[in-house]
């Protein structure tokens, strides 16, 4: 079992240094625009499936309470936790449409939608990204793998260069948390 440990946190080590080498750039614009969406009094949208529903709750958190800082509170959204939105959009039309109808609801022009998915091919995902898009939103897409084809719809994509999902989300809310610290030290003392 000690082996199992080890070999985790060096492939979680490994991934996080090429990742590093190969999407800081990407991941510094991400954080750039996420402080241009806060400054303009616009909202994230955070949404995903399984570990990456619990990503958005978590990072929708991160804002609306506080990170690191004592300050006020910003405008977010995981569309992930409201059990009867959910429950009555899957029944009665269809589960790839639960992020969809939110965005139609919630989601206004400025506001930054974030999808993660670390196969990049959840439908759910595409399409309240794609609808997102139509309406305005900035896009963003956390994926892993090739990106599937959720990476190619959107405005900013970054791609964790794994197939391992749980590989995958670790960097993932790592990245969530690399925003938020750079959204308070850029707008709160
Ligand atoms: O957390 C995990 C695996 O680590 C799972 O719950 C995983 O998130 C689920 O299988 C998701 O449905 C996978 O969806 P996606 O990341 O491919 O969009
Ligand atoms: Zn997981």
């Amino acid at each position: 079992m000690q082996e199992v440990i080890k070999g985790i946190f060096k492939e979680s080590i490994a991934l996080k240094e090429t990742f590093l080498e190969k999407c800081l750039e990407q991941t510094l614009l991400l954080a750039k625009q996420t402080i241009e969406t806060i400054k303009e009094g616009k909202k994230l949208l955070f949404f995903g499936n399984g570990g990456s529903a619990a990503d958005a709750q978590h990072l929708a958190a991160e804002f609306v309470n506080r990170f690191q800082r004592e300050r006020r509170p910003l405008p977010a959204i995981a569309l992930t936790t409201d059990t009867s939105i959910l429950t009555s959009i899957a029944n009665d039309y269809d589960y790839s449409l639960i992020f969809v109808k939110q965005i139609e609801a919630l989601g206004q022009s400025g506001d930054m939608a974030w999808g993660i998915s670390t196969s990049g091919m959840s439908p759910n995902v595409y399409l309240g990204l794609k609808k997102a898009k139509q309406r305005g939103l900035k896009t963003v897409a956390l994926t892993g793998g090739d990106g599937g084809k959720i990476a190619n719809i959107v405005d900013i994509s970054i791609i964790v260069p794994s197939f391992k999902t749980p590989r995958i989300q670790e960097i993932h809310i790592t990245i969530g948390h690399i925003v938020c610290e750079l959204v308070e030290r850029a707008l709160f003392i």
